[in-house]
């Protein structure tokens, strides 16, 4: 009788959404997962404890499930087996951050680049919270230094690369919770299906597949992401410690309806969503990020605060696009001058380096620098007003 094959999948990134959400429900979907991370400490964990626990916290109770049949590999250290188990593998995901994709690259790479001709090609999909993460990831891996120019022809043999949007608050876990991860109920998995258009999708339990994914990045980026970070902001601004204690403050919440009114108006415009619909999926995130028990720490959400107010993410992304139409993005631009005030700098390389442009750049060069934003555009004049106005205050301290 002959044995299923058991799908393997590669995941960049053990950290709290990479074990909580992508591992689990790989391995509830059959994969035995190969976790691959540069934390030493992580990884030893992971090979010496055959399996942790996903506990799902809410309003409703608590769940726990167990996760098992996984290996774990320092990419640090071992990249030639790494390599080895990227050429044989299903699938590669990751959840490193956004800026980190350009380091894993070249390994992704190598292990596509040996992979046995007899193999479908491999599904590569980023989970990170930023527009086009998977086609980052691909530029890299494709980039002459990473992958030969004359494999490139029929590289789409070996890899096909989706797009993905991925939503599950999962906080800064307990530092005594081990392997185990703290999370929400909720989830949402997007993934793009036209680059397997001619083979079937992988088997994923949970995935949405969907032809266009960009209204479900953008809804997801600019409500989720948006609130949260405005949440975490004014928090951080007021001393709050969560954002579940921000969102207590009655202006910390006026101000994150306020920044979701605002991006609504463009995602119900700009990608035809039912207004209802997006009222509905509002007043949910409200109560998700509202979660009394996940304990989320304003500086988790308000972490890489240079990413965060960067063109294409959750603030000036929406916020340039409404200003183009003369649409009010005041709420916006409020939480973007919070952004500015982020001085996490004992825990956040990010923070600290928006300190040092905040005192030693002019406000024109910040906003081009920092916020991608032209002279051109409809934004640039309001942003540097905010700029001008944080960098007054800090004079005066
Ligand atoms: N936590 C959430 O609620 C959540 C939800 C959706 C999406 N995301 C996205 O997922 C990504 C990861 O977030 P997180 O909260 O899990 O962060 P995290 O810090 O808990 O995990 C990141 C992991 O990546 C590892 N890493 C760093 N550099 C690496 C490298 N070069 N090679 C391999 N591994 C490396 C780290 O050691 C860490 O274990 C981010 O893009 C984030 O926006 C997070
Ligand atoms: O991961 P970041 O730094 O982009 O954003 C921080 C949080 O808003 C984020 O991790 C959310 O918890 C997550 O996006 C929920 O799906």
């Amino acid at each position: 009788m002959a044995t299923q094959k058991v799908k393997k999948a590669v995941h960049f990134g053990a950290g709290n959404i990479g074990r909580g959400f992508v591992a689990c429900f790989l391995h509830n979907s059959g994969y035995e997962v190969v976790f691959a991370d540069v934390n030493a400490s992580v990884i030893d964990k992971l090979n010496s404890q055959p399996s942790y626990k996903v506990i799902e916290v809410g309003a409703e109770g608590t769940t726990e499930s167990v996760i098992s049949n996984y290996r774990a590999i320092n990419s640090k250290t071992h990249e030639a087996e790494l390599i080895q188990e990227i050429a044989t593998a299903d699938v590669v995901t990751c959840s490193v951050g956004p800026n980190i994709l350009k380091f894993i690259a070249p390994v992704v790479a190598k292990g596509i680049d040996q992979r046995p001709n007899d193999l479908p090609p491999i599904a590569v999909i980023a989970c990170e919270n930023a527009i086009g993460a998977t086609d980052t990831l691909a530029e890299h891996i494709k980039d002459p230094q990473n992958t030969p120019s004359h494999r490139i022809e029929d590289h789409h043999e070996r890899a096909r690369y989706a797009n993905s949007a991925i939503d599950r608050i999962v906080p800064a876990q307990d530092p005594d919770a081990g392997l185990d991860v703290k999370l929400e109920k909720f989830y949402e998995w997007v993934v793009e299906s036209e680059p397997f258009k001619d083979h079937s999708v992988p088997s994923i339990e949970g995935i949405n597949w969907v032809e266009n994914l960009e209204p479900f990045i953008e809804r997801k980026l600019y409500t989720v992401n948006t609130g949260h970070a405005t949440a975490a902001y004014h928090g951080y601004h007021r001393k709050k410690r969560t954002v579940y204690d921000a969102l207590q403050d009655r202006f910390i919440q006026q101000e994150v309806k306020k920044a979701l009114d605002n991006t609504s108006e463009l995602i119900v415009e700009k990608h035809g969503i039912d207004a209802d619909a997006q009222r509905a999926y509002v007043k949910k995130i409200i109560t998700r990020i509202s979660n009394p028990h996940l304990e989320d720490a304003v500086e988790r959400v308000g972490r890489a605060p240079l990413r965060k107010l960067s063109r294409k993410e959750r603030f000036i992304g929406p916020a340039a696009e409404l200003a183009e139409k003369d649409k009010d993005c005041s709420a916006l631009l409020d939480a973007a001058e919070m952004a500015l005030r982020f001085q996490n700098v004992e825990e956040d390389a990010e923070s600290k380096e928006l300190a040092k442009a905040m005192t030693s750049s002019t406000p024109e060069e910040v906003v081009q620098q920092i916020c991608g934003l032209q002279p051109s555009e409809k934004l640039y004049p309001k942003m540097v007003d905010v700029v001008r106005r944080v960098q007054a205050d800090a004079m005066e301290d």
